[in-house]
C-alpha cells in the first residue's frame, strides 16, 4: 500500500536509525530539495568571496598609494585595468569596494533563499512524514502518551530542526570558505604570520567540543519540559468544562506554574552554560588577534619576534589585523551553530523515536484485500491484556453472517474490549478473530476496517460541519446520500433545525451538540459508509428510550442486512437480538436469545430483573456478586494508576 511518503531511501528504514538522527533525516527528507541546498551553497562561498575584497583592496591601497611601498596590484585583476595616477587608483579601490559590496548583498539574497527553501521543504516533508506514521500506530502506543507531548513533537521538534537546517548548514560553509578564503590569502601574504593569526583555532576548537558535551544532556532536558508543559497545557484546554465544574483554576494555575518553572529550570540550567560558552570564544579569539597584533606591529617596526625575518610592509599590516578580526565572526558563529546543533540533535532524537517505533498492528507482508461475503465472525480462544491483567480470557464464539448479537455484562468487564479486537484496533494475544474463516491478520488493516462500521459510546466530531462529519470517511459521498444516511440515523430530524442545515459548524469535538445529537450524526456517518458488519457500542445510550425507539426500528432494517453486534447497558436494546452473549470479568459466561437467558436464571436474568424494577426478586447473592465485582475493577483501576 502507498503511503504518499516523500522521497525515502530504501535503505533508510528508521529502526537502522544511527546516532546521528540528524543526519538520517536530512539524507532521507533533504535529498528531493537539494538542488535548493547547492544554490543556497554556492551563494554562501561566492558571497564569503567577495566579503574578503575590502581588507584585501584596503591593505594594497595602504601600501601602493599611501606609502608607495609596492605596486599597485590585485589577484585577478590584469595589470592593464588597473589606472596609473594614485588619485585614479584610489577611485579605482572605491569602485571595487563598492561592486564587492554590491554583489556580495546580491549573494547573499540567493543564500539566503536558497536555504531557507531547502529547509521549509525538509520541514513539510519531515512533519507529513512524522505525522503520517504517527496516526499508524496502533492505539496501545496513543493512550500510553500524552496528547500534547506527541504535539509538541510534531511541532516544536520539528521547527528545531527546520531552524537548524535554514541557518547552520550555510553558517558552516560560509565560516569554512571564510577561513579557507582568509587562509589562503594570508598565506600569499605572510606565511609565519598566518600560523600565528591561526593559533586560537585549535583551543576554539577544544572549547567547542567541551561546550557540547556539557550542554547536551541540557538541551534534551529542555525538550522534555516542553513537551510536559504542552502536554498539561493540551489537557487543560480540552478539559476546561470540569475545571470550572469542579472550581479548579487556583489548582490548576499551579499546575501550570510548576510546569513552567520545570522548564525555566531546565531552561537556565543551558542558558548559564551557554552565556559562559560565547564570551569564552570571545576571549580566546581576541587574545589570539592581540597577539597578531603585537607580532605583526614589531614586525611592521623591524624587530620582528620570536626568530621571525623577512619584512611585513604596513599595508600587509592591515590586511592581517582585518582579516584577523574577520576570524571572530565565523568563530562566534561557529558557536551559534554547535548550539543551535545539538538542540536539533535533542530535537531530532524525539522525532526519530516516534518515527522508528514499529506499529504492533500492522499489515502483514502479504497481506490480501479482505472481500466479507457472508459476514460470519468467528472469536477462537481469544485471550487478551492490556497490561499484565487479562481483559478477554479465552473467548470462544462463532456468529453466522446476517445475525445481530447483544453483548452484555458488567461495567468493566471488556465488551468493548473484546469487540476492538474485531477491526484490529488491537491484536490479540492468543487465540485468533476471522471473519469467513480468514484471520483478520492476515488481510490489509485498510480493508478490514471499511468493511467494519463502528459505532462508540462517545463519537467524536471533527471540527466542521455536520456534512463533513457523517461523509467522513466517505469522502466523496453526494449530498443526497449525505441526506439519506442521517435519515436513517434519525439525525434528519434535528440537523435540518440547525441554523445552516447541513453546513453547521459543530465546533471542535462537537461541543455544539448534545451527545446524543453526536451519537447519532456518528450513526449516520456509519450507515453512509455501509459496512458488512456492524459494531455498536453503547452507540445509543445518551439518547432518550423513545429516541432510541425511533432509531432502533430504522437500525433493524439497516442490521438485518448485515452482521451486527450491539455493546448495550439497556436490556431492552438487545432484547430482540438473535442472540446476546452475556461478559463477566472478560469470559462469556452466558449465551443465548432473550428467552433462554431468562429461563437459565442467571446472570442476564439479574440484570433483568434490575431493568425491569423487580429488585425484590434478585437473589440474595447478586448484590454481594455486584459489590465484590465492583470492588474489583476499582482495585483494578486503582493498579493501573
Ligand atoms: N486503553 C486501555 N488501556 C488499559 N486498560 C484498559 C484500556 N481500555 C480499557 N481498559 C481496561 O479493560 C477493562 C475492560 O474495559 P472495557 O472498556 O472493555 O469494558 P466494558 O465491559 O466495555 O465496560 P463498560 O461497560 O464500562 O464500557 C477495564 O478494566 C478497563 O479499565
Amino acid at each position: 500500500m502507498s503511503t504518499g511518503r516523500p522521497v525515502v531511501d530504501p535503505d533508510e528504514q528508521p529502526g537502522s536509525w544511527g546516532d546521528n538522527p540528524i543526519w538520517r533525516i536530512y539524507r532521507t527528507y533533504g535529498r528531493g530539495s537539494s538542488g535548493y541546498a547547492l544554490s543556497g551553497a554556492a551563494f554562501t562561498v561566492v558571497g564569503r568571496l567577495f566579503g574578503l575584497v575590502p581588507a584585501l583592496v584596503i591593505g594594497v591601497t595602504v601600501d601602493a598609494i599611501f606609502l608607495a611601498e609596492r605596486p599597485y596590484r590585485l589577484p585577478f585583476v590584469p595589470e592593464s585595468v588597473v589606472p596609473t595616477a594614485p588619485a585614479d587608483q584610489l577611485l579605482f579601490s572605491i569602485g571595487v569596494l563598492v561592486t564587492a559590496t554590491l554583489l556580495g548583498a546580491l549573494a547573499s539574497w540567493g543564500e539566503n533563499w536558497g536555504w531557507s527553501v531547502f529547509a521549509q521543504r525538509v520541514q513539510r516533508d519531515l512533519r507529513v512524514d512524522a505525522y503520517d506514521r504517527l496516526q499508524r500506530l496502533d492505539l496501545a502506543y496513543f493512550s500510553g502518551r500524552r496528547t500534547g507531548d506527541l504535539m509538541s513533537v510534531l511541532n516544536n521538534d520539528v521547527n528545531a530542526l527546520e531552524s537548524f537546517l535554514e541557518n547552520a548548514l550555510g553558517a558552516t560553509l560560509w565560516i569554512v570558505a571564510t577561513i579557507a578564503g582568509i587562509g589562503v590569502i594570508l598565506v600569499g601574504l605572510n606565511l609565519p604570520l598566518t600560523a600565528v593569526t591561526l593559533l586560537p583555532v585549535p583551543l576554539l576548537a577544544a572549547f567547542t567540543l567541551l561546550f557540547t558535551r556539557v550542554i547536551e544532556p541540557r538541551y534534551l532536558s529542555i525538550r522534555e519540559e516542553i513537551g510536559d508543559l504542552n502536554s498539561r497545557l493540551e489537557n487543560n484546554v480540552g478539559g476546561i468544562e470540569v475545571i470550572k465544574t469542579e472550581g479548579a483554576e487556583a489548582y490548576e494555575r499551579d499546575r501550570v506554574a510548576e510546569s513552567s518553572t520545570e522548564y525555566l529550570r531546565a531552561t537556565l540550567a543551558a542558558v548559564r552554560i551557554r552565556i559562559t560558552y560565547f564570551p569564552g570564544l570571545s576571549v580566546i579569539s581576541g587574545l589570539g588577534f592581540a597577539v597578531t597584533f603585537l607580532v605583526g606591529g614589531l614586525w611592521v617596526l623591524g624587530r620582528p619576534p620570536l626568530g621571525l625575518t623577512g619584512t611585513l610592509s604596513p599595508g600587509e599590516f592591515v590586511t592581517f589585523v582585518i582579516y584577523a578580526q574577520q576570524f571572530v565572526w565565523p568563530i562566534v558563529r561557529l558557536g551559534n551553530i554547535v548550539d543551535s546543533y545539538e538542540r536539533a540533535k535533542a530535537a531530532a532524537g524525539r522525532v526519530r523515536d516516534v518515527m522508528a517505533r514499529d506499529p504492533a498492528v500492522d499489515d502483514a507482508p502479504d497481506a490480501e484485500p479482505l472481500v466479507v461475503a457472508d459476514g460470519a465472525v468467528v472469536f477462537d480462544g481469544v485471550s487478551f491484556a492490556y497490561g499484565d491483567e487479562p481483559v478477554i480470557r479465552d473467548v470462544s464464539f462463532a456468529v453466522d453472517g446476517g445475525e445481530t448479537v447483544g453483548v452484555v455484562g458488567p461495567t468493566g468487564a471488556g465488551k468493548s474490549t473484546l469487540l476492538k479486537l474485531l477491526p484490529r484496533l488491537y491484536d490479540p494475544d492468543e487465540g485468533a478473530v476471522r471473519v469467513d474463516g480468514t484471520d483478520v491478520r492476515e488481510v490489509t488493516t485498510r480493508s478490514l476496517r471499511r468493511s467494519i462500521g463502528y459505532v462508540s459510546q462517545e463519537p467524536f466530531l471533527f471540527f466542521g460541519s455536520v456534512r463533513d462529519n457523517v461523509a467522513y470517511g466517505t469522502f466523496d459521498a453526494s449530498d443526497e446520500a449525505v441526506e439519506e444516511a442521517a435519515r436513517r440515523a434519525h439525525a434528519h430530524e434535528f440537523v435540518e433545525r440547525l441554523p445552516d442545515g447541513y453546513d453547521t459548524l459543530v465546533g471542535e469535538r462537537g461541543v455544539k451538540l448534545s451527545g446524543g445529537q453526536r451519537q447519532r450524526l456518528a450513526l449516520a456517518r456509519t450507515m453512509l459508509k455501509d459496512p458488512a458488519i456492524l459494531v455498536l457500542d453503547e452507540a445509543t445510550s445518551a439518547v432518550d428510550t423513545e429516541t432510541e425507539a425511533i432509531i432502533r426500528a430504522r437500525l433493524d432494517e439497516f442490521a438485518a442486512e448485515r452482521t451486527t453486534f450491539v455493546i448495550a447497558h439497556r436490556l431492552s436494546t438487545v432484547r430482540d437480538a438473535d442472540r446476546v452473549l452475556v461478559l463477566d470479568d472478560g469470559r462469556v459466561v452466558e449465551d443465548g436469545t432473550h428467552e433462554d437467558l431468562l429461563a437459565a436464571d442467571g446472570l442476564y436474568a439479574d440484570f433483568w430483573r434490575v431493568q425491569t424494577g423487580d429488585i425484590a426478586s434478585l437473589p440474595p447473592a447478586f448484590l454481594e456478586r455486584a459489590l465484590a465485582r465492583q470492588s474489583e475493577v476499582a482495585l483494578g483501576d486503582a493498579d493501573e494508576d
